[in-house]
């Protein structure tokens, strides 16, 4: 079978994307995914996507992780697939759409998505660490000189050694100013660093909030792959109005026999 499929990064983090509305793609063949995801044997990404109809909203959208495996929630991936539906016609300008997590509203103005995530309240404070889940779940650390930090032995570490077989994202913070930082993550799934994780930074910047590191309700996120915008409020211990801001884009497309 000739599978036509599209290419789309968001700050780095690269997805294979392919119009599921037939439901023709072999949903449960993990083998398949993994080899489509593999950057040597395959096209090469992060994750794949499936863009599918949806009864309740705009559209459905399933996310792998380049093991394979169905994953939790791909704050970049979202947004990349929000871009994929504009540019297949099937939505305007804003749009409401299903995902493993539920239903998210979401903007795009030219190249730049907006992706509300689910509210959030609960917060595990440790003393190293943070533990939350965006969708995804992510533990987020402090370090310092982060650009020389060994992001993948240290996430390794702790995403076994502290998560099990489950695991989690691990994400590693520095302060830049009173509203901005610089995040790197290690990604459950793909098993290394990735440029940027959506889900992470959104993360990375309500615990930086939380734990009064910043009194900013408008954090700004330098990722390896580009800058992210987390704008919130908070009511009481909840976080609410939680968007993930950023650029989305398609690479190519191409086609592949599977
Ligand atoms: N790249 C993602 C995170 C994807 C979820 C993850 N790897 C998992 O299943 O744990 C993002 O942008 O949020």
């Amino acid at each position: 079978m000739l599978l036509t499929f599209y290419k789309y990064q968001g700050t780095g983090n690269d997805f294979v994307m392919i119009d599921n509305r037939s439901l023709n793609f072999p949903k449960k063949d993990t083998k398949l995914v993994a080899s489509l995801c593999d950057r040597r044997f395959g096209i090469g990404a992060d994750g794949l996507i499936l863009l599918e109809n949806d009864e309740m909203s705009d559209f459905n959208m399933v996310y792998y992780n380049a093991d394979g495996n169905e994953g939790s929630l791909c704050g970049n991936g979202g947004r990349c697939t929000i871009a994929f539906a504009k540019y297949l016609g099937i939505i305007e300008n804003e749009t409401t759409f299903n995902a493993v997590d539920g239903l998210h509203n979401a903007s795009i103005d030219n190249e730049l998505v907006s992706l509300q995530m689910q509210d959030l309240s609960d917060i595990k404070m440790k003393p190293n660490y943070v533990f939350l889940n965006t969708g995804s779940p992510h533990h987020v650390q402090m370090v310092k000189n982060i650009q020389s930090f060994d992001v993948f032995s240290e996430g390794k570490k702790l995403r076994y050694g502290l998560y099990g077989q489950s695991g989690s994202n691990i994400n590693f913070v520095e302060s830049i100013s009173d509203d901005e930082f610089a995040v790197r993550t290690y990604e459950r799934g793909v098993e290394d660093e990735t440029l940027s994780c959506g889900t992470g930074v959104t993360a990375a910047a309500l615990a930086m909030h939380h734990q009064q590191k910043t009194t900013s309700s408008e954090v700004k996120i330098k990722a390896q792959g580009g800058n992210l915008k987390v704008k919130f409020s908070k009511d009481g211990d909840t976080y609410r109005n939680i968007y993930l801001t950023g650029p989305a884009k398609q690479v190519f497309k191409g086609e592949i026999t599977i």
